[in-house]
């Protein structure tokens, strides 16, 4: 029999996970949660209410979870609650990505199609490798960091806790990317950027920061 696993959250990047882990076969769904009552399935995934059922699955032998949801800080609050509750998050890794043996991957991670994480990188709990992004060697990606579709990381790139690539964006060997930054679509990182800052455009520069 298969672990049966809740996906929480049923916005686009549910339909993605959805996807991967019904062609990787490994677990059975048994539906998502929603904050938002949408009542529609989901590839045929039902939606089983908001995350108040979540106790309730849980007892019920349901003891596997993926939270997602592409917003950083609320999948590290929801992680930090569905531990409390006692699900182990599991890791959802397309078929179609590459992963070094020597890279290392925490748990609750996404990586989408198309991803390489190449070697001795780290990949930490609940961060976002989106399709097609490129992490090179000895990168270190902490926890709840999103890498969104087609960034391009050198070599020993560092990002920090919670921090968001935007799509496209590259960021050349050796730089750190700090923690709850954001990075604008398209951006080229080339000095370091600072902890709760925004930087955009090529070279990135910061601009204001409200969040
Ligand atoms: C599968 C998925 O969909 S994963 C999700 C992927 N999502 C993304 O990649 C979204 C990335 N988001 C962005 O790039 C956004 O533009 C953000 C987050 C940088 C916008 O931040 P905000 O603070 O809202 O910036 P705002 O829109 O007010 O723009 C501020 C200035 O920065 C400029 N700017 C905003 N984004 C960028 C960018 N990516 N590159 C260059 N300049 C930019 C604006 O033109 C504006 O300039 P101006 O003041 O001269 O007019």
């Amino acid at each position: 029999m298969k672990p049966k696993v809740v996906i929480i959250g049923a916005g686009g990047h549910a339909k993605v996970i959805i996807d991967i882990l019904k062609s990787c076969g490994e677990y059975e769904i048994v539906g998502c949660t929603s904050a938002f009552g949408n009542d529609k399935d989901i590839d045929g995934v039902s939606i089983l209410g908001d995350d108040k059922i979540l106790p309730i699955l849980f007892n019920k032998g349901v003891k596997h979870a993926f939270i997602a949801i592409g917003d950083n800080k609320v999948r590290k609050n929801i992680s930090e609650n569905m531990k409390i509750l006692g699900y182990q998050l599991i890791n959802v890794i397309s078929s179609f990505s590459y992963i070094a043996s020597s890279a290392k991957l925490g748990e609750g991670i996404a990586v989408m199609p198309g991803a390489v994480i190449n070697a001795y990188s780290r990949i930490h709990d609940n961060a976002i490798i989106n399709t097609g992004a490129t992490i090179d060697h000895d990168n270190e990606i902490e926890s709840h960091a999103h890498i969104a579709p087609g960034c391009n990381l050198a070599g020993n790139v560092k990002v920090e806790e919670g921090a968001f690539l935007g799509v496209g964006c590259r960021v050349i060997p050796e730089k750190i990317i700090g923690k709850w930054s954001i990075v604008g679509a398209g951006s080229v990182v080339i000095r370091d950027v600072e902890n709760y800052t925004k930087v955009v455009g090529v070279p990135a520069r910061k601009i204001n920061y409200k969040n």
